[in-house]
C-alpha cells in the first residue's frame, strides 16, 4: 500500500477524555491550546495525527439524556451531540495558533475491509500533505460494544500501524504507566521502559479515572498491537503541559513501550 510518507517522523496522538477535560466536567480548551502549541513546536520534524475522544464527555456539559435503560445508547447518542462542539473547539483553538484541522469517524470493522483501509489511508495522507491535522475519533453512532469495553486506545493503535507511524503517544492522566506496589501506596513509581506486556500486564491495576474507559489495560492491549507492527508507545501524562516536548526531550517521567528484545 502507499503510504505517502514524508520525512517528518509521524506520531499518532491519542488523547483521553480525561486530559481533554483536566479531570474536571467540562472540555479544557487551555489543554487543547496547549497541544496546538505543542504541535507548533514540533511541526519542522514531525507530523501528527491526533486521535481525540471526549465527545461524550463534551455532552455532559450541557445536556442530561433520559435513559432508555440502554447506557451504551445513551452513550452513543451523547457521542453524537458532543463530537460536533469537540471538533468546534479543536477547529477554533488550533486556527487562532495557524493549524488547520479535518475530522475523521473510523469504526474498528473499517480496519478488516483492504478498500476502506486504502481509503482512510489515501485521504489522511492528502490531508498531511495539504497541512491539515486529522483528527479521528470512533464513529460511535455504529460502534458495537466497543464505547463500553474498549476505546480509542485501541483505535490509534490501529490507526498508527495502518498509517505507519513512527509512533504512537498516548496522553492519560498519570505518569505512565507505574508499578502495581506504587499504586497502590501512592507512591506512583513510572516503569520507564519496557519490552516484556505480560510483565507490564501485570502491573495494572482495575481502576479507570472519572471520564476514562478502558484504563490502562486497554493501553496494554494498544501497545501489543503496536508492538507486532514494530512501533513504539509512550504513554506520557497529558495534564501537565508541554508533555509531549518533554517526553521528546526525556524530561519527564513517561513509559516507553519499546519492541521486544530477543535474547539469541
Ligand atoms: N499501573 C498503573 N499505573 C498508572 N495508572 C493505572 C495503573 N493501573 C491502572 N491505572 C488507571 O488507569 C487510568 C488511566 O486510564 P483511563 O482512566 O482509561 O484514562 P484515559 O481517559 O486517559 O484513557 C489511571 O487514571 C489509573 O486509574
Ligand atoms: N469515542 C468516545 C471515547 C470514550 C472514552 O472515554 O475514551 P477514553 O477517554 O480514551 O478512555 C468519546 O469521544 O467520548
Amino acid at each position: 500500500m502507499e503510504t505517502g510518507k514524508s520525512d517528518k517522523k509521524r506520531i499518532v496522538l491519542k488523547i483521553g477524555s480525561n486530559v481533554l477535560t483536566k479531570e474536571t466536567d467540562h472540555i479544557s480548551r487551555g489543554k487543547i491550546e496547549d497541544i496546538g502549541n505543542q504541535i507548533v513546536a514540533l511541526q519542522d520534524r514531525y507530523e501528527f495525527v491526533i486521535v481525540s475522544s471526549g465527545a461524550i464527555a463534551v455532552a455532559k456539559q450541557f445536556v442530561n439524556l433520559e435513559s432508555n435503560g440502554k447506557e451504551i445508547t445513551v452513550k452513543q447518542a451523547l457521542a453524537s451531540i458532543g463530537q460536533p462542539h469537540l471538533m468546534r473547539i479543536f477547529q477554533e483553538s488550533f486556527r487562532d495558533l495557524g493549524l488547520l484541522t479535518s475530522q475523521c469517524l473510523l469504526s474498528y470493522s473499517d480496519f478488516e475491509r483492504e478498500q476502506s483501509k486504502k481509503n482512510i489511508v489515501n485521504t489522511i495522507n492528502v490531508l498531511i500533505a495539504n497541512n491539515y491535522i486529522p483528527i479521528i475519533n470512533e464513529n460511535d453512532t455504529v460502534a458495537t460494544d466497543e464505547i463500553k469495553f474498549g476505546d480509542n486506545d485501541k483505535l490509534a493503535a490501529l490507526t498508527a500501524c495502518l498509517l505507519e507511524a513512527d509512533l504512537l503517544l498516548i496522553a492519560t492522566n498519570t505518569n505512565g504507566i507505574c508499578t502495581k506496589e506504587s499504586v497502590e501506596n501512592k507512591t506512583f513509581k513510572t516503569i520507564d521502559e519496557v519490552d516484556d506486556l505480560e510483565l507490564l500486564n501485570n502491573e495494572i491495576v482495575s481502576s479507570t479515572s472519572k471520564h476514562g474507559t478502558g484504563g490502562m489495560k486497554s493501553k496494554v492491549q494498544a501497545a501489543s498491537i503496536t508492538q507486532d507492527c514494530d512501533i513504539e508507545t509512550w504513554i506520557a501524562n497529558g495534564l501537565e503541559d508541554n508533555f509531549m516536548v518533554n517526553a521528546i526531550n526525556n524530561t519527564v517521567p513517561f513509559t516507553k513501550i519499546i519492541k521486544p528484545v530477543y535474547n539469541e
